[in-house]
């Protein structure tokens, strides 16, 4: 199982290209079950999850083809990916893939909408929470969609004449839920209303591909999305926005180990409220033409407190990164997870670094210390893997993170974009 092996104590110096967004690729793939047209995606990301996704996607008669680079090529890191489903070949998922892939629960909006009938595995939990699925069978329901829960697997069908809009209020905000029942709605007959909806930047862009397919969608990106449903879709060419979660980590990683790195290919107003933050926190942060600047001052870094919350509201899947950032803050910080139930493995690893974290219930208390020291550890979840990065690169010494299969979920070529600043990062098989 690869490691990742980091020395700290060197500053970052350069530019890192940000690529697609993870958690916007993933529905943008599966909105290409709405249409018998090709769907084209550009600045797709190398990642594991979506190479997992497109994979299942096959299971389901979806054709891919990738164009461009050919594998490893060092320069540039998007891919443009054509998705071509003529007709859908099977509509169950099974539990072996979507247990590996939880996103890949979300096949069941686009398999009722277009084919009437879905069987698609329970997700089961994660590292971090059980998450559940009771909103997206709800919604569904809301839909006319009749479902039965038969050994671990979701049996959906919807009316003769296909799901019917409705006017459905989540009762708690859910991205996922959010993405299916828009992506379901679109081929509804008549009008869906979704209220307190997510409000993510991946909502709005996976909306944008759906209106370049010919779905009537308004509001994306406010609490309230209004669908007119449509007979059909067509294909179109879309590209995944920016990913504000690796942007929001590189940003950590430069506040942490100090220096000065402009990111390129992304977008400051897609984390305005974790860029508020890391300013806090004593990092110089300018906005540029076609990416954020950023000067960090490691061994001035402030403590800062955050909740986090649905979007706009600091993101969650930034929480580990911004702890590990906290690790050496000149003071205690404070940091709230409000969305999922286990989201805190990271603090028994970055302890054994030499953090001074205590937990009551969901709350972390950050005591700063004047240095951490290199060591083994264990990455435990997707992002919880990158936060023991952020922390080896000003540690004293060697870290080594195990586990970084986590970490290739949902970052490219960490250790290229690492190294390439002047840090001491490298992958090592075993
Ligand atoms: C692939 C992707 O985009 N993943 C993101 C997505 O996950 P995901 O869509 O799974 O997260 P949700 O927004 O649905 O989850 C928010 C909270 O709602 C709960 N919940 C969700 C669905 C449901 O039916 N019932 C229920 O109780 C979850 O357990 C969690 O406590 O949004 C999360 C919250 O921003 C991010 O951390 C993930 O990176
Ligand atoms: C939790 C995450 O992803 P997923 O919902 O795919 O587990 C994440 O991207 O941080």
């Amino acid at each position: 199982m690869d490691q990742i092996r980091v020395v700290g104590g060197n500053p970052l110096k350069g530019v890192i290209p940000i690529s697609g967004a993870k958690n916007a690729a993933l529905p943008l793939i599966i909105s290409s079950l709405l249409t018998s047209d090709t769907l084209t995606l550009e600045n797709v990301p190398h990642l594991a999850d979506v190479e997992l996704l497109m994979r299942i996607l096959g299971n389901h008669g979806v054709d891919i083809s990738v164009n461009g680079r050919r594998e490893r090529q060092q320069d540039g890191y998007a891919r443009t990916i054509h998705f071509n489903c003529p007709t859908i070949t099977d509509t169950t998922a099974s539990y072996e893939l979507v247990r590996k892939m939880r996103a890949s629960f979300w096949v069941i909006g686009p398999l009722l909408a277009r084919e009437g009938i879905a069987r698609v595995s329970l997700p089961g939990g994660c590292a971090i929470g059980t998450r559940p699925v009771d909103l997206f069978i709800d919604g569904l329901k809301a839909l006319g969609a009749e479902i039965e829960i038969e050994q671990g697997y979701v049996e959906a069908k919807a009316p003769k004449g296909g799901l019917v809009g409705r006017h459905y209020v989540f009762p708690k905000v859910s991205v996922g839920a959010t993405h299916t029942l828009m992506m379901a709605a679109t081929l509804a007959n008549g009008t869906t209303v979704l209220e307190n909806a997510a409000r993510e930047p991946e909502v709005v862009d996976l909306a944008n591909c759906l209106k370049a397919m010919g779905a009537k969608i308004e509001g994306a990106g406010s609490p309230t999305i209004t669908i007119d449903g449509v007979t059909s879709l067509s294909g179109a060419r879309h590209t995944v926005l920016p990913d504000r979660i690796e942007t929001g980590t590189y940003a950590m990683a430069v506040a942490m180990a100090g220096g000065e790195v402009t990111l390129e290919n992304t977008d400051a107003a897609l984390l305005s409220s974790a860029i508020e933050a890391i300013r806090a926190a004593g990092a110089e942060i300018t906005p540029t033409e076609t990416g954020i600047h950023i000067i960090g001052h490691g061994d001035d870094i402030r403590p800062v407190d955050v909740t986090t919350e649905p979007y706009p509201g600091f993101p969650t899947d930034l929480q580990a990164q911004f702890m590990g950032l906290m690790t050496r803050a000149k003071g205690t910080a404070r940091i709230v997870e409000t969305i999922f139930e286990n989201r805190f493995m990271h603090v028994q690893e970055l302890a054994r670094l030499g953090a001074d974290i205590s937990l009551s219930g969901q709350t972390a208390t950050i005591k700063g210390v004047p240095e951490l020291h290199g060591a083994p550890v264990m990455a435990t979840d997707l992002r919880a893997s990158v936060s023991l990065v952020i922390a080896g690169l000003a540690a004293k010494g060697e870290t080594t993170v195990s586990r970084v299969y986590h970490l290739d979920r949902g970052f490219e070529r960490l250790e290229e974009k690492l190294t390439r600043c002047g840090a001491i990062v490298e992958r090592i098989g075993g």
